[in-house]
């Protein structure tokens, strides 16, 4: 079987507005996820990467093989070789984008990656709420990585007023509308937005993390900005077509779709989705298992009950391929890391011609 790509976190905003914060944060709060961390800095490398190793150090003493690195762009992409390479084990690649890197060039290099055990794990972009009108008049630049970004994370609410932040938080959403948008301050997001946490073995050594999660469980709740997660879930197959007009209009505030779909007769795919990017990957039916489909939604500013609802619009009327349907949501298909998984299966619905459909279709 395939291995599972690794998802590389962009996190990008202007300096000081809270990256390094917002990294410590996830680190500490990773619940045994193993996370790989690139500092991409072009100026302040010592600062940043003392900052995080400093964290990073005491989790390496954990025995859970965390690493931390500083790269300049050119570098980024054979470092994420090194870090999604099978032995190093790790879950999730966080990118810490230095304060004047252009997020649009790290996304485009991200993206043409080459790397076949890696995918886009999505852009978060960091705002310093007390900072953000001399920001945008000094960058105006700020428009446009708020409206390319998968989520925004308005850091430092501490330092604003509320009726300051509802003026903040209006402003972004006109630049960038239908985009996630997170409040919070010192960085304090939850981890399960870019990373899900790993199941827990239920005997053997408590670990140091299980500690500390003892240690930080009472008052870990209110530690985090609030997002919200729906979950969808049918026995009846879904219409290709349909599902794809769901995800290319999606709704507004969904940051991330996981899960699987049936999509008809032989028909399953693994789909993951974040912001604007999505991907499917072949999957068999697990035997014994009835089919059917189940997607956790995650974002912020989500409207439930209008996912749930456009999503049962979703359901096929009845259950014959809609092959035309699959071949436009086929273009979406991920070819998977190991070839050989590709060749093990037998089954032609999951050998899809991958000609790009037609637009009269
Ligand atoms: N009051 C307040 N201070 C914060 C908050 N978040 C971060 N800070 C402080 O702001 C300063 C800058 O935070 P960093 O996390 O280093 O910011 P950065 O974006 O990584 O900075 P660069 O790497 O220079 O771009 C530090 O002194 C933080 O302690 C917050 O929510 N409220």
């Amino acid at each position: 079987m395939a291995r599972q790509r690794i998802p590389v976190v962009l996190v990008a905003g202007f300096l000081g507005s809270g990256k390094t914060t917002m990294l410590n944060h996830l680190l500490a709060n990773r619940e045994g996820v193993r996370v790989g961390v690139v500092v991409n800095d072009f100026g302040s490398v010592n600062i940043d990467a003392l900052a995080v190793s400093g964290q990073v150090d005491t989790m390496v003493s954990l025995g859970n093989g965390c690493l931390c690195c500083a790269v300049d762009a050119s570098g980024l992409d054979a470092m994420l070789g090194r870090l999604s390479n099978a032995e190093a084990g790790i879950d999730v690649i966080v990118v810490e984008a230095s304060g004047i890197a252009e997020p649009r060039d790290l996304l485009r290099l991200m993206i043409a990656s080459e790397n076949p055990d890696i995918r886009y794990g999505g852009l978060a972009e960091v705002v310093d709420a007390a900072e953000f009108d001399r920001s945008l008049e000094r960058h105006p630049e700020l428009a446009e990585h708020l409206r390319i970004a998968d989520l925004v994370v308005v850091n430092k609410a501490d330092r604003v007023t509320p009726g300051a932040l509802a003026k903040l938080t209006a402003t972004v959403e006109e630049f960038a509308p239908g985009v996630p948008l997170l409040v919070t301050d010192h960085g304090r997001v939850d981890p399960q937005l870019f990373f899900d946490p790993k199941p827990r073995e239920r005997f053997g050594q408590l670990s140091f993390d299980d500690l500390r999660e003892h240690d930080h469980h009472d008052h870990s709740e209110h530690l985090h900005a609030a997002y919200e997660s729906v979950t969808f879930t049918t026995d009846r197959p879904l219409s290709p077509r349909r599902l794809l007009a769901f995800l290319e209009q999606r709704p507004p505030g969904l940051y991330r779709v996981k899960g699987h779909v049936d999509l008809g007769p032989r028909s399953r795919f693994g789909l993951h989705t974040v912001g604007a990017f999505i991907q499917l990957d072949r999957s068999a039916w697990p035997a014994g298992r009835p089919r059917r489909s189940e997607l956790v939604l995650i974002g912020a500013g989500l409207d439930a009950e209008d996912v749930t609802r456009r999503l049962t619009e979703c359901v096929a009327e009845d259950d014959t391929l809609d092959e035309r349907g699959l071949l436009r949501i086929l273009r979406y298909l991920d070819e998977p890391a190991d070839p050989a998984a590709a060749e093990d299966s037998t089954d032609p619905a999951e050998q899809p011609d991958q000609a790009e459909p037609s637009e009269q279709d």
